[in-house]
């Protein structure tokens, strides 16, 4: 039985897919896997016997991965499976951003009880909330992954002139970017041109602070910055200085902190960029798969971590898989492949990759397998664990 501790709610539409073999709870004691959204774990003790952990989503700056890699801790995560829920909150965001839509709802609703008057005085008080169209002007999307690149196709298609700036841009993702989204070629290029600004990067020592005063001044006067990536990418005394200042009109952010709760500007999301049906239901349902196939199988699929390593279980003469992590340094698979010669044991067939300084390798083998087979290759200071699956 595997055992599945839930750190948040998740989705049944993931959990249900556990069958028999699995139990998933939030009081799980030593579980094999965590199934987390948003909960820290860096000040969680991570137990023995956890193998792995699937972030229902896409940011991973709530889990420590170094710790896990060390200790022989898969993280998973979901790439894309939010994307569309957080695009759409990002085009809200534009809108809210220029249109003035929260003041003129909140002084809407003070016009109750005025009776016949509402009317007149709607035209009367309107102008007070007077904002610019999207269509038309430029909009400077950094990070082009799968959120960045469905903002800036879809505010092209809202009729605005679309930067986008990503040095690390995937292939894949190449593909998706509508041909008429400019190249950046570097930040201040954005920063130069364009009125309003989305970021979608991972939250990582390169990123943090990135949106602060430096950068501001970089920017139009009268900038509209959009943070639905994460709160410590902004310098937040900084955004609030620029707003105070007139340098920027407006900051939509789904990852408010308290110093930015009230300021004129500050338009605060609290945290629901994937907060939809239909996002929270692929997560967990991509989540609980890549658990299930890492946990019976030994296969890795979009790990943060650890390199993507998956071979069929197709091999009828092999009924034992032999699932190593390991340090990514030479030798090693001479010598693991020696230690189970000398045990009698035949590989029929391998996979190995490397991460960095990380590297899975899977044998699916022939011969007498036994738990001190296990025990012996664990000994070697370049293994990090050993998983023997029959
Ligand atoms: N508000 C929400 O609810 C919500 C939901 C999903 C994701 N997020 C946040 O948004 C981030 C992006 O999500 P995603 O699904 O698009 O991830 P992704 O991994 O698909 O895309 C991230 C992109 O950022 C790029 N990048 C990395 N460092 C960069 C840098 N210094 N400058 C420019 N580009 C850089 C990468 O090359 C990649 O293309 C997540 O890491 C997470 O923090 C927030
Ligand atoms: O990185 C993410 O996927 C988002 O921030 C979503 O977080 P949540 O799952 O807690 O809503």
């Amino acid at each position: 039985m595997y055992e599945i501790k839930c750190l948040n709610k998740i989705s049944e539409v993931g959990t249900s897919r556990f069958d028999e073999n699995y139990h998933c709870s939030e009081s799980v004691e030593n579980p094999d896997a965590v199934l987390v959204r948003s909960a820290s774990m860096h000040d969680m003790e991570l137990p023995k016997s956890l193998l792995a952990i699937a972030r229902a989503g896409a940011g991973v700056n709530n889990i420590p991965l170094d710790k896990c890699s060390e200790q022989g801790i898969v993280v998973f995560n979901t790439p894309g499976a939010n994307a569309n829920a957080v695009k759409e909150l990002v085009l809200a965001g534009l809108l809210l951003s220029s249109r003035k839509i929260v003041p003129a709802i909140e002084w809407a609703k003070t016009l109750k009880g005025k009776g016949d008057e509402v009317g007149k005085l709607v035209e009367k008080g309107k102008g007070a909330f007077v904002g610019p169209e999207i269509g038309g002007k430029t909009l400077g999307v950094v990070g082009l992954g799968a959120i960045g690149i469905l903002v800036a196709n879809a505010a092209r298609s809202l009729g605005m002139e679309v930067y986008g700036y990503d040095p690390y841009l995937s292939v894949d993702a190449a593909w998706g970017l509508s041909r008429s989204i400019r190249h950046a070629r570097t930040l201040d290029e954005i920063y130069a041109s364009c009125d309003y600004i989305t970021v979608h990067v991972p939250l990582t020592p390169d990123t943090k602070g990135m949106i602060n005063k430096e950068s501001i001044a970089k920017m139009k006067d009268g900038v509209r910055l959009l943070n639905f990536a994460r709160g410590d990418l902004a310098v937040s005394s900084d955004v609030i200085s620029a707003l105070e200042s007139g340098k920027a009109a407006a900051y939509v952010t789904d990852f408010p902190s308290d110093d930015m709760l009230g300021v004129d500007g500050v338009i605060a999301i609290p945290h629901l960029g994937a907060s939809t049906p239909e996002s929270e239901d692929n997560c967990a349902r991509m989540a609980a798969g890549e658990l299930m196939e890492y946990l019976q199988n030994g296969n890795i699929k979009n790990s943060v971590n650890m390199p993507a390593v998956s071979m069929p279980r197709d091999c009828s003469s092999c009924s034992i898989r032999i699932c190593i992590l390991h340090r990514n340094i030479p030798n090693t698979i001479s010598r693991l492949s020696g230690a189970l010669a000398e045990s009698g044991i035949n590989i029929e067939n391998m996979q190995s990759k490397s991460k960095k300084d990380y590297a899975y390798t899977i044998l699916d083998v022939t011969g007498d397998v036994k738990e001190t087979t296990a025990e012996h290759i664990q000994t070697f200071p370049e293994i990090i664990r050993v998983r023997i699956l029959r």
